[in-house]
């Protein structure tokens, strides 16, 4: 109430008065409208938890509020307790045979601003009074939370975090922290109450460097999205790989051996031998025709020049710069000659260099020799030619996967594989200056307009070299010299640290989580770790759940390339999604994932048998999910890559409001038909797995797809299939009575 009463106040105030008056009140006018919103984040449950200490210690108060915030009174007495506070950590960590000097702990439940439950864990029962006696009740409250229906959209966790997993939230800064757990053990929840944690506890670093949190793909990032606001935090950028390079968005498919080969660690040396041969010298002399005389360039002149620029591990685009100095110094001597003026002075030569720079023939040779490359052009560059795969290393039959002609249009070009190729480029190639873009561009156009003007065919080159600079400089177009300068101003005065760092390739943030990490590739890794030097990094995943064939197979083999002997482990080991009726069929199909894995243990049971149902086809299939939807609550039809067009279809000609494919819409509808990579992640009242025997074939990894798919539920699980049951399944039962007739 204070708070919108200051900012009613500030907003009040109108927009007269001098500058420095205006500029004040657009700061609190912010920072009110900041708090504000900050406050109806945490508003629902705002305090949840009491904690009664014994009063050994006089400085503590004696009982204590946990809340999602920190909050005091005008006298700064406290009112609540940030959860993320070391004196908050015992509400999570206390047990009765280490009971932290807590006699009592209390979890509320709320609902707006009433108290609609109280649950108790007693550590010391013979301070409680008799009434306090009449109240106890031990893990109700987790389990209440649990039992919830699902809305599409992951919860925060604050009043139930488990004592194991609020050791891994509070763990240290420093290094890497790899969480391995199985389904439904929280490591999502988990990682996300990290991020919250580090940013209240080391404020400093985390809010001027960020925190970036990479998930799988986009439904799963709007998924966990909402949890961060409500604890309270805004220096996160959340991105999947396809969206970490800036500027571009990759959503172009391509075949699975694509991704696996453009994954694998050999593409650092193919892009490394594909930004070298950018650098290659022709093999006779060239000669430059100026009108009134000509200049030649040797090949013992052109490979000095080449060994000059390649020497001090220079990027190929700052490099450039060094081979043009040389060329041009021995152009100008040569020039000095023909002209017949025999030694100049230094002064003289250099305006004679100058002026060489600036001549369309030296400038039309220097980019054919050693052109500015962007890694986008790189890319297009090496998969369009044959003969650059092959300088670069690529075998015939990789060549065949590879290839692709260039594009045409606005076609989206780029696949998420791409996108740490593109990366890896950029770090070899640097950045081109920006006045030098500047200058070049607006050269460009005017080359590009006279040359039109004048049709000269043998301005045809000239032409074109302008066409890719303003292409390259993605300036096409535009021939307003202040929009340029605006492009490449880039102050960032005006946006959050999430939104620079989003901005910026090469920034380095504070801490990276990384979730569902088994399935990024070798590739991917490397550029995550660009993004890491400090290796401040809290990694999530589990292994058993690897279904990408360019994911990993063991922690050590992701994280020894990039920090050996850095890395620790954490194990998460209950499942608090998965009821133990489900989890029984999934351990089956662990045990062909490997026979020595374990199921996470299952925290509750339902009593409901997982069932299975043969059918037709499609259309009957839509017919038994027509009759499994349960009002109010989420299903999802979880199918096989091959037969999501068929059965997407089916459901949802039969279900109203049901939706085939990934995206927002897909968490908010009743009923949601996804494939078993869209549905990584993300957990769901009821589930139907479609069949099955498919999911199990389809990829090398398949036995881990069908583990993903059946530990998506919460509550009910189904399988449906045209062809016999895979054996491993036979602890389906008959398909129960539809709820519908009951
Ligand atoms: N301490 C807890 N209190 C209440 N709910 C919890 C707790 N821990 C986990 N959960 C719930 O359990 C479910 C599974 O959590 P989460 O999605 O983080 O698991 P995960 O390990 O990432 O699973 P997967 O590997 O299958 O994606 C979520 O609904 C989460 O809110």
């Amino acid at each position: 109430m204070r708070t919108r009463t200051q900012l009613d106040g500030v907003l009040a105030q109108g927009g007269g008065g001098t500058h420095q008056n205006r500029s004040e009140r657009d700061t609190f006018a912010v920072m009110y409208a900041e708090r504000l919103s900050r406050l109806w984040a945490v508003e629902n449950g705002l305090c949840f938890g009491r904690l009664d200490l014994d009063d050994a210690d006089a400085d503590v108060d004696k009982t204590l509020y946990i809340g999602r915030i920190g909050m005091s009174d005008d006298e700064q007495v406290r009112l609540l307790i940030d959860w993320r506070a070391p004196v908050a950590q015992p509400f999570y960590r206390a047990t009765p045979a280490s009971p932290m000097g807590v006699t009592r702990r209390r979890h509320l439940r709320t609902r707006d601003r009433r108290v609609t439950g109280v649950d108790d864990d007693l550590f010391d029962l013979d301070r409680l009074t008799d009434d306090d006696r009449a109240t106890l009740n031990g893990e109700a409250a987790l389990l209440a939370a649990l039992g919830e229906k699902r809305t599409g959209r992951m919860r925060d966790i604050v009043a139930t975090i488990q004592a194991e997993q609020d050791r891994i939230i509070r763990s240290d800064l420093g290094g890497v922290l790899v969480v391995q757990g199985g389904p439904g053990t929280g490591k999502t929840v988990v990682a996300l109450h990290r991020a919250a944690y580090l940013l209240y506890t080391h404020r400093d670093v985390l809010a001027r460097r960020g925190i970036l949190i990479l998930g799988p793909n986009p439904t799963f990032m709007r998924y966990i999205e909402q949890v961060l606001p409500s604890l309270g935090e805004t220096d996160v950028l959340l991105s999947t790989v396809a969206g970490l390079y800036p500027g571009l968005t990759a959503t172009a498919r391509e075949s699975a051996e694509a991704a696996v080969l453009k994954g694998s660690p050999r593409m650092a040396d193919v892009i490394a031998k594909a930004v070298r041969d950018r650098q290659r010298m022709p093999p006779g002399p060239i000669d430059i025709d100026l009108g009134n005389y000509t200049l030649r360039l040797d090949r013992r002149t052109l490979e000095a020049a080449a060994s000059r620029a390649s020497r001090g591990r220079r990027p190929h685009n700052q490099a450039r710069a060094v081979f043009v100095r040389h060329i041009l110094a021995v152009l100008a001597r040569q020039a000095a000659k023909q002209l017949g003026r025999g030694l100049l002075e230094e002064d003289e030569l250099a305006d004679l260099r100058e002026d060489l720079r600036t001549e369309p023939a030296v400038k039309a040779a220097l980019n054919r020799l050693w052109p500015y490359v962007t890694p986008q052009r790189l890319l297009i560059g090496l998969f369009s030619s044959t003969e650059r795969m092959t300088y670069a290393g690529l075998r015939p039959a990789e060549q065949d996967i590879l290839f692709r002609e260039p594009p045409r249009g606005g076609a989206s070009l780029w696949t998420e594989a791409d996108v740490p190729l593109l990366d890896e480029a950029a770090e070899l190639l640097g950045d081109i200056d920006p006045a030098v873009l500047r200058a070049a561009a607006l050269q460009a156009e005017e080359d590009l307009a006279a040359a039109r003007q004048a049709e000269e065919a043998e301005r045809q080159s000239e032409i074109a070299y302008a066409r890719e600079v303003l292409e390259l400089t993605g300036m096409s177009g535009m021939v307003d010299a202040e929009r340029l300068a605006a492009r490449h101003r880039g102050d960032g005065e005006h946006l959050t640290t999430a939104e620079r760092a989003a901005a910026d390739r090469t920034w380095a943030y504070g801490h990276v989580i990384v979730d569902e990490a088994q399935e990024l590739s070798a590739m991917a890794w490397r550029m995550l770790m660009r993004r890491s030097p400090n290796r401040s990094m809290t990694v999530v995943g589990d292994i058993a759940q690897t279904g990408t064939a360019a994911g990993a197979t063991s922690w050590a083999g992701m994280l020894d390339p990039h920090a050996a002997g850095r890395w620790r482990v954490e194990t998460l080991t209950v499942n608090y999604r998965t009821p133990a009726e489900l989890m029984a069929v999934a351990a089956d199909v662990l045990t062909l994932v490997g026979p020595e894995l374990k199921a996470p243990d299952p925290v509750r049971e339902t009593g409901v048998r997982p069932w299975a149902r043969r059918v037709g086809g499609p259309e009957e299939l839509a017919e038994v999910v027509a009759g499994q939807i349960v009002p109010g609550g989420r299903l999802a039809v979880i199918v096989p890559a091959s037969h999501a067009g068929p059965i997407g279809a089916a459901v949802t000609a039969a279900v109203p409001d049901a939706v085939a494919g990934p995206g927002a819409a897909a968490l908010e509808a009743p009923v949601a038909v996804l494939t078993v990579t869209e549905a990584k992640g993300l957990e769901f009242d009821s589930v139907i797995v479609a069949e099955p025997a498919a999911i199990l074939t389809g990829s090398p990894r398949g036995a881990g797809d069908l583990y993903v798919a059946l530990t998506r539920a919460t509550g009910a699980l189904g399988v449906v299939h045209t062809g016999d049951l895979p054996a491993v399944l036979s602890r389906c039962a008959g398909l129960p009575e539809d709820p519908r007739d009951g």
